[in-house]
Order: C-alpha cells, then sequence, then structure tokens
C-alpha cells in the first residue's frame, strides 16, 4: 500500500540527508521520483543537506496544486513512482491534503521531511496536517544534542546568541550563524523553556554573580 510519511525532526537531524538518500536508493533502481521543496537554503529548486550534497527540485510556491501537478506530470506520459516533499513545514494544510490525495487516488508513496515546531515551539500549519494525515511519522534515528548533552527537541532563534520569542514564523536560516546574524539552536525542552542558549549558559557560568563568595 502507498503511504504518505512524515520524517520529522528538530533543524540539522538529517532530515534532508535521509531524503537525498531515499532519492539516490530509488533512483539507482531505475525508479522515478518528483522532489518537491520551499525555501531551502540553498536557493529556489534546491534540496541540500548540510553533508554537502544538494540536488534539483521542484519549488513549490504559494497556491502551487501538488497533485494537479503530478497528474499533469502523468498525463505527458512521464513516470512518477515516488515524491519527496522536503522544507514540508513550509507548505501550505491543503498542499499536505493535495499530497494524501496523490498517495489515495495516483498510489503513489509520498516521503515529507520538515520540522515540526517553530521557534515558539508552536506547530507550523503544514507540520500540524501532516501530523493529523500521515500513515506513520517517523522521528530520525541522529539525535541533534542539546548544549548540556540532551535530546534536542525544540528549536530556538537566536541573535547574538539569545534566544528570541518574538517574530515571523518563517525566517529561512541556519544553525551556527554568526553572532550578528539571526540563526538557530536545537536545544532540550528544559533549556528551550528557561531560554537558556550555549552562549547564555557560557555568560552565566561567567558571571561573578554565580561564583561562590569567598570569606572576608
Ligand atoms: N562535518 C560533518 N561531519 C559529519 N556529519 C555532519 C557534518 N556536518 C553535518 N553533519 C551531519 O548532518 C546532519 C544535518 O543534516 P541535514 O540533512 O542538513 O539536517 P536537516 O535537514 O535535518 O536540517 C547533522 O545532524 C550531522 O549528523
Ligand atoms: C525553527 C524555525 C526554523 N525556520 C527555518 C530555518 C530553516 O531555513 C528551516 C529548517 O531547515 P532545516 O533543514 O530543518 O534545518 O526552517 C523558520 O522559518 N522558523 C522557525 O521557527
Amino acid at each position: 500500500m502507498p503511504e504518505l510519511v512524515f520524517f520529522s525532526g528538530t533543524m540539522d537531524c538529517g532530515k534532508s540527508t535521509l531524503a537525498l538518500q531515499i532519492e539516490h536508493n530509488r533512483s539507482a533502481r531505475g525508479l522515478a521520483g518528483i522532489i518537491f521543496t520551499r525555501d531551502d537554503r540553498a536557493g529556489e529548486g534546491k534540496l541540500s543537506s548540510r553533508l554537502g550534497l544538494v540536488t534539483d527540485a521542484v519549488e513549490v510556491g504559494d497556491g502551487v496544486d501538488l497533485y494537479g501537478y503530478l497528474v499533469e506530470h502523468l498525463s505527458q506520459g512521464r513516470r512518477a513512482d515516488y515524491v519527496i516533499a522536503d522544507e514540508a513545514q513550509f507548505l501550505a494544510p491543503e498542499q499536505i491534503d493535495q499530497l494524501a490525495r496523490v498517495v489515495d487516488d495516483l498510489e503513489i508513496d509520498v516521503y515529507a521531511f520538515g520540522i515540526t515546531t517553530d521557534f515558539r515551539s508552536k506547530l507550523f500549519p503544514g507540520s500540524q496536517r501532516l501530523v493529523e494525515l500521515a500513515d506513520r511519522v517517523e522521528v530520525l534515528q541522529v539525535e541533534a544534542l542539546c548544549w548540556c548533552g540532551a535530546r534536542a527537541t525544540h528549536n530556538a532563534r537566536t541573535v547574538g546568541g539569545v534566544m528570541v520569542v518574538e517574530g515571523a514564523q518563517v525566517v529561512v536560516g541556519d544553525v551556527n550563524q554568526s553572532a550578528d546574524e539571526i540563526g538557530y539552536e536545537v536545544l532540550c525542552r528544559r533549556h528551550h523553556r528557561r531560554r537558556m542558549t550555549a552562549a547564555s549558559a557560557r555568560a552565566a557560568a561567567l558571571s561573578p554573580d554565580v561564583l561562590p563568595v569567598s570569606a572576608p
């Protein structure tokens, strides 16, 4: 039975790498895939991984009908044995419904990859719809780690290493950005709740306030 699978996790946990591996293994066996993406850091129409691999993809804009795209593709006599959708958190809920229809009506497997929650730990609308509709939600095996060593489960947005909680839901960016840029850092829930990034934990450790007071 064809499936809609949502591979989900924090930023930097290997989602795009897995998407590229699935694409490689299937195309190496002669299968033909359609790769959708939206707002990848590498630029328009790209699916890229931090391991350095990149492939061309179909950039999905607002209002693109993904089911209609597949029907058009097939009606031109072209093949589609599977569909990969990276950065799926940026897709609209209607586009996730269209992907479910690709599975059910066209009988094509769809593998969607995306972060579940934003920097405020709220669901992205596309990810919410995926959780609602997917046959399976898979959490990636390679765990991203918080600075404290615990499993990272949340995404923080940072400016100069300091966690911010105000701003637009979508700001394309990366982890390990320089201090003056908007960046991201993955944290465990405990440290996300306390807004404690690696930089603020370091600063607190160096602060005289937390040094033991020696007797005069
Ligand atoms: N220099 C490196 N050497 C080995 N692995 C790396 C290196 N840089 C990144 N990675 C791996 O790549 C993962 C990020 O992969 P990527 O597919 O870009 O993540 P995602 O799409 O989930 O944001 C990291 O968790 C790490 O395991
Ligand atoms: C938490 C969060 C992330 N984003 C952006 C930042 C990146 O461009 C992507 C995630 O890509 P990755 O391959 O999973 O690292 O999402 C955002 O726009 N808003 C957020 O709250």
